[in-house]
Parts: structure tokens; C-alpha cells; sequence
């Protein structure tokens, strides 16, 4: 979709760069470039709307030299979105955003309900932001009205240049999971210009790591960081790409534990006994449908105070079931309060004592997520779903091995000669 050619920038002063850049970004993708301040990023990136004019070598886009493209018609296939945002401060965020529909001759009602449109998938209601002026806004919501302008006249191409940089690091994780939905619905073809690691870790489907002026390694997030092609890269991924890499290694059923499983209406006392026999402390209890619905300690203790057995217990929270995505509600009753008090291990079923989970994961999400899920909930496990499946259970202990597992995979699987690699003879 993009295709870089031997492209060399050299400025008037004789500063190089950008110098013999060649690689391409698949449509649909996003790539990121990510590299020190002053290592020829944003150069690459406006040579693509030709806000700068190469001085050697080609960019193709959809296989046509941009050379030879009208640059007023180029940049209406390309969306642009900056730092800085250059919102119109006089003009209405739906007029802001209605920017390029305008400039396509746009009628007013159609150019304004487009804008809406967008508005709203970007997360600001076109009902209480819509005539608001910019400096209404936060910097984040600022910032998502700068995606929503870019996306107005849905081109295929977009360029971000460090659009997520002037917000604060909460706020940009936000913005971050926003774009990445976004982007799963709408796919674009994207450059995206970061200085941050995790950034591009996050976002790309690939990275290309900068040194200066040209590319060390472009290659996806979990080669970069697992296979460094060189020792620039290793050094500017950093030493704590083990702790990156959680965020590119996915969950799989086979780092999962199996503990025992319980049916809330099993006989309460066959199923603490199996523990028992098993010498497990705790087990997970699914409904009839098998679905999960929480867990249950063998020990009464467990069920007052919502601690596991192994004593990392799990605290019911809010919020988790909205962002990872909430099972059904699994049978009736049950619940943090396990139903009627007083009764023992002499009578009644799973369902007296059984506590609900909230701390689950879908298979294939990021080891971090795992990570960030136990810290939050303060779990020694989480349930792992496949849909309303019940897969197993992540430990502490197996998500390490799944760290090293990914580790291990790519220094054994990955052949120099198999990591992609685009490098420029040096000085
Ligand atoms: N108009 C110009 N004239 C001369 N040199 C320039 C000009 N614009 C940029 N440069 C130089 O080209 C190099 C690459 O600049 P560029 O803006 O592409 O870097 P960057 O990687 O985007 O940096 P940052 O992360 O700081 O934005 C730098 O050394 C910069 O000083």
C-alpha cells in the first residue's frame, strides 16, 4: 500500500535525514516508527503527504509514484493527525471535524453528519461536544477530535505523528485502547510516529526501530523485542523487554493450570471431600452450563474473607467485567455472600458456598493484562475464558513460564536470516 524506495532526504544544510529508507506497510496495517528525537521520523512521514520532497528514491502509494500525484488531491486520500491537533479555535468541534468533507464540496447536512458520525466513534457524544469550541475540551478529548477530523473523509492512508504525546500517561493509555478499537473497525493504513517503546509495542502490528536516519529493524513488537537485530535495538527496547514483551505474548490454553472443578448443585460435602482427597484447597465451580460462575475454598474461612487457599484471594471488583467483557451471569444465588448462613460442610450444595469471580480473562489476552488483573483484584489466579468456556486458570507461576516460553521461542525459532531486516550501510 506504501512503499518506500531508496528514499534519501537530504536538508539544504547538508543534514541527512532520512537516508536510503526501504520498506513497505501492507494496507490495512499499522506500522510504527518509533526511534530518538531527531532520527528522521517525522521526515519519513511527511514525505508520504509531501509536506517535504524526498531527494532520492520513491514513494508508491497503491503502486503510484506520489511524485507524480496533484499533492492537493494526494492529501485528501491521506488523513493527518499531530501533536499539536491545529484545531480551529473559532470553529465548533463538529465544524472542526467537518473540515475535509467541507473541502470535498460536501453538502453542509451530509458533511455534518458525517462528522457526528465520527464524533461518536471516537467516544464524544456529538450531542454535548458538537458545539462546543476547543478549548471546552481536555487535551485527551482534543486530541480524539483531531482522530475524528482525520477519519472525516475516510481515507485509506492515515499519519499520526506522536498524536497521543502532549496528555498525561493515563489519558494516553485511554486514548491508545480507543485507537486500537478503532482501528480494528475502521482499518486504515497507518504510519504512526511515537519516541515511546510501549507506544509502539502497543500499537504496531510492526515497528520500525529507528537509529539515524534509517531503519535497524522492522520487524512485529514480539520479534523486536524477543530478537533485537542488533545491539542498538536491544539497548533502546531496554533492558526490561522482558516486562514489554508481556504485553505482546498472548494467553494460551496450554499455560494454563487445571485446578479441580465443582457444579454449584453438587452436594456441597462429595465436593469438599474431592478436594480433600485431591489435596486441593480451593476449585473453580461452573453452572450447569457449564460457564463459570467463581470458586470455592474447602476451608470455611475462604468464603468469609474471599481469600484462596494458597492465600492470594480474590476481592470481587467493578469495572473489570465492562473491559474484559462479562460472562453471562452464571446460575442464581451463590454470590460474595454464598447464600444461607450457618449451614456446614453437612449439608446443602456448592452453590451455600461459592464464591463469584470476577478476576477472568479471554484466551489470547496479553500476559499484562493477566499481570494487571491479578494486582488488581489481588488474585492468586485468574480464570481464563474461551468465549463463556471455562479454559483454566493463570498462576503467577505460569504466566512466568509463559514469559519464558516466548522468550525462549523466539531465540531458538527465529534465524537471523528470518528476521526481517532493513538496514542502510553506515557512514
Ligand atoms: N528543515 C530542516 N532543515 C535542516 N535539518 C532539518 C530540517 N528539518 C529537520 N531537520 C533535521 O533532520 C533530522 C530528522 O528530523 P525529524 O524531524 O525527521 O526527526 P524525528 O525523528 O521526527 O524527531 P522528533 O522525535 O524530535 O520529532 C534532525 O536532525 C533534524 O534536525
Amino acid at each position: 500500500m506504501i512503499r518506500f524506495e531508496h528514499v534519501t532526504k537530504r536538508y539544504a544544510d547538508g543534514t541527512t535525514a532520512v537516508d536510503d529508507l526501504s520498506f513497505e506497510v501492507a494496507e490495512g496495517e499499522l506500522v510504527t516508527l518509533v526511534g530518538p528525537s531527531g532520527c528522521g521520523k517525522t521526515t519519513t512521514m511527511k514525505m508520504v503527504n509531501r509536506l517535504i520532497e524526498p531527494t532520492g528514491g520513491r514513494i508508491l502509494l497503491d503502486g503510484q509514484d506520489i511524485a507524480e500525484a496533484d499533492p492537493v488531491k494526494l492529501r485528501r486520500r491521506i488523513g493527518y493527525v499531530i501533536q499539536q491537533v491545529g484545531l480551529f479555535p473559532h470553529r465548533t468541534v463538529l465544524e472542526n471535524t467537518a473540515t475535509v468533507p467541507h473541502l470535498l464540496g460536501w453538502q453542509r447536512k451530509r458533511a455534518r453528519a458525517r462528522a457526528a458520525e465520527l464524533l461518536d466513534l471516537v467516544g464524544l457524544d456529538p450531542s454535548v461536544y458538537g458545539d462546543r469550541y476547543p478549548d471546552q475540551l481536555s487535551g485527551g478529548q482534543r486530541q480524539r477530535v483531531g482522530v475524528a477530523r482525520a477519519l472525516a473523509a475516510d481515507p485509506p492512508v492515515l499519519l499520526m505523528d506522536e498524536p497521543f504525546g502532549a496528555v498525561d500517561p493515563v489519558v494516553r493509555e485511554h486514548l491508545q485502547t480507543e485507537f486500537l478499537r478503532l482501528q480494528s473497525q475502521v482499518r486504515k493504513t497507518v504510519l504512526f510516529v511515537t519516541h515511546d517503546i510501549e507506544e509502539a509495542v502497543r500499537l504496531g502490528d510492526r515497528i520500525a526501530v529507528y537509529g539515524s536516519g534509517r531503519i535497524e529493524q522492522f520487524d512485529t513488537p514480539a520479534t523486536v523485542l524477543g530478537a533485537p537485530a542488533t545491539p542498538y535495538v536491544a539497548d533502546f527496547v531496554g533492558a526490561d523487554r522482558g516486562l514489554k514483551r508481556l504485553s505482546v505474548t498472548p494467553i494460551e490454553p496450554a499455560d494454563l493450570e487445571q485446578p479441580p472443578v465443582v457444579h454449584l448443585d453438587d452436594p456441597l460435602p462429595e465436593a469438599v471431600a474431592r478436594l480433600a482427597a485431591e489435596g486441593a484447597r480451593w476449585a473453580v465451580v461452573l453452572d450447569d452450563a457449564d460457564r463459570l460462575h467463581g470458586w470455592i475454598s474447602r476451608r470455611r474461612g475462604g468464603r468469609r474473607h474471599g481469600r484462596q487457599g494458597d492465600g492470594h484471594g480474590l476481592r470481587g471488583g467493578r469495572g473489570h467485567g465492562r473491559r474484559a467483557g462479562r460472562p453471562r451471569a452464571a446460575g442464581t444465588g451463590g454470590g460474595t455472600d454464598g447464600g444461607p448462613a450457618g449451614r456446614g460442610t453437612g449439608g446443602g450444595t456448592v452453590r451455600d458456598r461459592a464464591r463469584r469471580m470476577e478476576a477472568w480473562l479471554p484466551v489470547g489476552a496479553p500476559l499484562k493484562q493477566a499481570f494487571a488483573t491479578m494486582l488488581q483484584y489481588d488474585a492468586g489466579w485468574i480464570a481464563v475464558l474461551d468465549d463463556d468456556r471455562f479454559l483454566g486458570v493463570l498462576t503467577p507461576a505460569r504466566l512466568h513460564q509463559a514469559l519464558r516460553r516466548s522468550i525462549d521461542a523466539d531465540a531458538r525459532d527465529i534465524a537471523r536470516s528470518d528476521v526481517s531486516l532493513e538496514t542502510i550501510a553506515g557512514s
